[in-house]
């Protein structure tokens, strides 16, 4: 008998979402441990951790510590060395150092990565320093409580205390609450404590005036979604994750997570149903995801420009391929895409609201825009494009646990022909201390909302190739890239069913395992095969 069921290998396979919960409602294999991360092609800002004890930055007099000098001393002047990098780069290019003043810019420009990657040395220094300055036990026992602090700025942000005055006036704390709802004198403690973190100040006694920081939370409607889904959807959703693990401490169904417990759905439906009953805050969350997308490290550029480290299509443009988006939203991506490659044909899958909502023409360049076709499509069901050249997801993976997310692979093998590739675009986490300690933190909690909200997860690269081999053993793991500067990654694999069915040959056949790549690829997940390609 064949190891291999080619019938079943090569058979139509979807399935509902719920169908997957019913079946497969356990973490398949989140706890393997994963091995030590071989050298990435590019990485994002390449700093080293800080929290080693033996530490040193890779500028020309590096901060070395000696026994004479302390950690905190080596810590402080390395704070200091990077900090006068950026400001002898700011003055040189006339550009104003940062402020909370309330006139100053809210972000700072687009840096060489020199001195990009001494500003993150210096948010990573600053915060290690200040973890020592307060000790410990301190760190602990104060670090606990910064939920509060999430908390006044969602009363604020709720109730709009930022917009009630402009940038450049004060307002008496008086006149303040008269124009809003809110309790008087819940709105002076409230700000006030918001005050201890840049946002607002208040100049003379009962006197309020902006910062950079609370009037770009007045101006800036993208963020003040933001802040609204962190605080008033994410927020209440983490503090009932607990209660979640405890119920069900497998966390991969999407209608038990904390925010199905926060918001009374448990059982009943996931978050997306929720959100999509709900326009205000669909259209909320839609626009937080715009404000987190559109930063720094996510733009979609990075994944277009090949120069840059993007992701080359230039085979599929000769043959006037398919590139297929799976859940691409309005389909901006693939735009993007249409403008660079003149010859690909591009299908944008996603939801029926989704499709319907999306702008027509598609873009404003009608040599793309006639190459772009939305349709709707759930991707919980079999992939109907059937022989494009690639599948992509973006965004799309650390939205499911394990077993949606093998789902939604094995949903695409129907479809695929030989040689399909396989593009996912997503976050995918280093060993712990690989990532310099900002964007490390920043996944990491990325990592926990998917917990929170779906109980999915960000992946490593091996989790990424356990997902491929769970699916099926056609695909072949062609490992992970990721573009330098960008925070995103690009893993792929490759449709290869022919070694699959070699390989089942060969062993029907009894040929030893170490004759040729077929049964290489059957017996270690591919390698073999990837270098064939
Ligand atoms: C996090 S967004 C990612 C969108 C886009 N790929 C991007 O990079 O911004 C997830 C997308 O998946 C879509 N989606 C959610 N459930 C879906 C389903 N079952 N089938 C197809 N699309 C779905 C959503 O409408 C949304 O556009």
């Amino acid at each position: 008998m064949s190891k291999f069921k080619l019938a079943s290998l090569l058979s139509r396979s979807s399935s509902s979402a719920t169908d997957v919960e019913k079946k497969l409602n356990r973490r398949s294999f989140s706890f393997s441990p994963s091995k030590p991360k071989k050298e990435v092609e590019t990485v994002s800002i390449d700093t080293k951790p800080t929290m080693a004890a033996t530490e040193t930055t890779e500028t020309e007099a590096p901060v070395t510590e000696t026994s004479s000098t302390s950690h905190m001393v080596a810590l402080a002047r390395k704070i200091s060395q990077e900090t006068e990098k950026i400001e002898a780069y700011m003055k040189e290019n006339k550009l104003p150092m940062p402020s909370f003043d309330v006139d100053a810019p809210a972000d700072f420009p687009k840096l060489p990565e020199e001195i990009l990657r001494s500003r993150y040395e210096v948010m990573s220094a600053t915060k290690e320093l200040g973890l020592l300055a307060q000790g410990p036990r301190g760190s602990i026992r104060w670090g606990v409580q910064q939920f509060l602090d999430v908390m006044a700025l969602q009363v604020i942000n709720h109730y709009g205390i930022a917009k009630l005055f402009p940038a450049d006036a004060t307002i008496t704390l008086s006149e303040l609450q008269a124009k809003t709802s809110l309790d008087p004198i819940n709105l002076a403690r409230l700000i006030r404590l918001a005050m201890t973190n840049g946002i607002f100040r208040e100049p003379s006694p009962n006197m309020i005036a902006h910062t950079a920081a609370s009037r770009v939370l007045a101006e800036d409607g993208d963020l003040e979604a933001w802040v609204g889904f962190n605080s008033e959807d994410i927020f209440p959703a983490s503090a009932h994750v607990l209660q979640a693990l405890k119920t069900y401490p497998e966390a991969t169904s999407l209608t038990r997570t904390g925010f199905c417990f926060a918001f009374d759905t448990v059982d009943k439906e996931p978050m997306f149903a929720t959100f999509g009953k709900d326009p205000i805050r669909a259209r909320r969350m839609g626009r937080a995801m715009m404000s987190l997308t559109g930063g720094e490290g996510y733009e979609v550029s990075y994944f277009v420009n090949v120069e840059g480290g993007g992701y080359d299509l230039s085979s599929v443009d000769a043959t006037g391929g398919t590139f297929v988006d799976i859940g691409g939203s309005h389909g901006f991506v693939c735009v993007d895409l249409a403008k660079r490659y003149k010859n690909i044909k591009f299908v944008v899958q996603d939801l029926p609201k989704t499709v319907d909502s999306a702008p027509k023409p598609i873009c404003d360049d009608p040599q793309a825009a006639e190459r772009i076709s939305l349709i709707a499509h759930d991707f919980f069901a079999e992939q109907p494009t059937k022989d494009a050249d690639v599948y992509y997801f973006r965004w799309i993976m650390h939205n499911y646990s394990t077993p949606y997310a093998i789902q939604l692979l094995k949903n695409l093998v129907p479809a695929l022909k030989p040689g399909a590739r396989i593009v996912i675009n997503d976050h995918c986490l280093l060993e712990p201390g690989q990532e310099n300690a900002f964007d490390e933190s920043l996944m990491r909690r990325m990592d926990a909302v998917m917990l929170t909200l779906l109980n999915a997860q960000e992946r490593t690269e091996a989790e990424f190739k356990e997902l491929f081999k769970a699916a099926s053993d056609g695909f072949v793991f062609k490992g992970v890239r990721r573009p330098k500067g960008c925070r995103m990654s690009i893993i792929e694999a490759v449709w290869r069913p022919d070694l699959v069915i070699a390989a089942a040959e060969a062993k029907e056949e009894e040929v030893p395992k170490t004759n040729g790549v077929a049964a290489e690829a059957a017996t270690n997940g591919t390698t073999a095969a990837s270098k064939d390609d």
